[in-house]
């Protein structure tokens, strides 16, 4: 193995310094957390406050935590629960919605079904997916129903309460996102319905020292594809982050609160100034882990353009415009 290896992101290949299981501390050794409350706040300059520390972890880091985000504990909790229950059905009818069966990306990948990383054997993670619920009408890019499993009707209800809520929480940040960058606080209130939201409930078995092996991980390095990530996580730890000395640091799951991280889509709004950073999973813990992605980014139909504020004369713009749909369904392509 060598010690360095390349990461296809969808803004172009990046060389990694370290393709090493260790984790050391970096450039930075720990993720910030950003206190939401302040976001929520009905005085514009707590908002900004807040804005203000979002944009050093996003210039910086490209993750951070999210503490006081209003979500109730109970719609997490069942949220689990549901992703429980569903990786317990029987492999025959978790395959009755394969994912590679829909023509939209929702359904069941089962264990290496998935390869993140293009140099990797398959990722060591099963998992569900759900998009914004809207019967085939109009021509977005990515419509269609969500595909529910017949033997666990049950689970539709908090799965769908979990994806409303985080479509809730996603419109937030985006004023946040749009404060950060000295826009109107309302910018990509037009452009982010939750349409452009996909929803993965993921299950990571544990993978023992003896079967550890480098071509082969829960999720294999990889940055995000959409605007930004919201994550929940069980108490299990497996994510990791890539720092700019190449380090993998540790994103230890923290009690009441969600990981957030920005994607490519919001790398390009920004000229690369916010860092859609790369990270990867690796459960050594010896027990199931269960986490929840929220991919939120603008509407399908919307050009994602370098936003004005992030050019000037030493940092022309690095991207063309690019329509957020195709962008979207190119990079699932390349992963399924
Ligand atoms: O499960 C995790 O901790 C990370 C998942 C992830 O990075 C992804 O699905 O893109
Ligand atoms: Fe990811």
């Amino acid at each position: 193995m060598t010690d360095s290896a390349t990461v296809v992101t969808g803004n172009g290949p990046r060389k990694i310094l370290s393709n090493s299981i260790d984790l050391k501390p970096g450039d930075f050794s720990s993720i910030p957390i950003l206190d939401l409350s302040l976001a929520f706040s009905s005085d514009p300059s707590d908002r900004k406050k807040c804005a203000e520390t979002l944009f050093d972890a996003c210039t910086r880091v490209g993750f951070f935590y999210i503490k006081n985000h209003n979500v109730p504990e109970h719609i997490i909790t069942e949220c689990f629960g549901a992703g429980k229950d569903f990786f317990e059905l029987s492999l025959e009818e978790k395959m009755k919605i394969y994912i590679k069966d829909s023509e939209n990306f929702k359904g069941y990948t089962p264990l290496l079904g998935e390869n993140t990383d293009p140099a990797g054997r398959g990722d060591l993670h099963e998992g569900f997916d759900v998009g914004y619920d809207y019967a085939s009408e109009g021509d977005s890019k990515m419509e269609g129903v969500n595909r529910w499993p017949e033997a666990l009707p049950t689970i539709k209800e908090p799965v769908t309460a979990y994806f409303n809520e985080m479509v809730k929480l996603g419109k937030k940040l985006f004023q946040l996102f749009a404060l950060s960058l000295d826009l109107e606080e309302e910018y990509f209130d037009t452009m982010v319905s939750g349409k452009g939201g996909i929803m993965r409930l993921l299950h990571y078995p544990p993978q023992t020292d003896e079967n550890l092996d480098m071509t082969q991980l829960g999720i294999g390095a990889h940055s995000d594809y959409e605007c930004f990530t919201i994550l929940a996580q069980d108490d299990v730890s497996a994510l990791q982050v890539l720092n700019k000395t190449g380090e993998w640091v540790a994103a230890t799951p923290m009690k009441g609160t969600f990981v957030v991280n920005v994607g490519d889509s919001m790398a390009r709004w920004t000229n690369d100034m916010y860092l859609s950073t790369i990270h990867r999973a690796i459960n050594r813990t010896g027990v199931r882990r269960y986490s929840v992605p929220f991919f939120f980014g603008v509407d399908y139909e919307t050009t994602i353009e370098v936003l004005e504020s992030c050019v000037s004369e030493g940092r022309p713009p690095k991207y063309k415009p690019i329509n957020a749909g195709d962008y979207i369904k190119q990079r699932l392509n390349e992963t399924y």
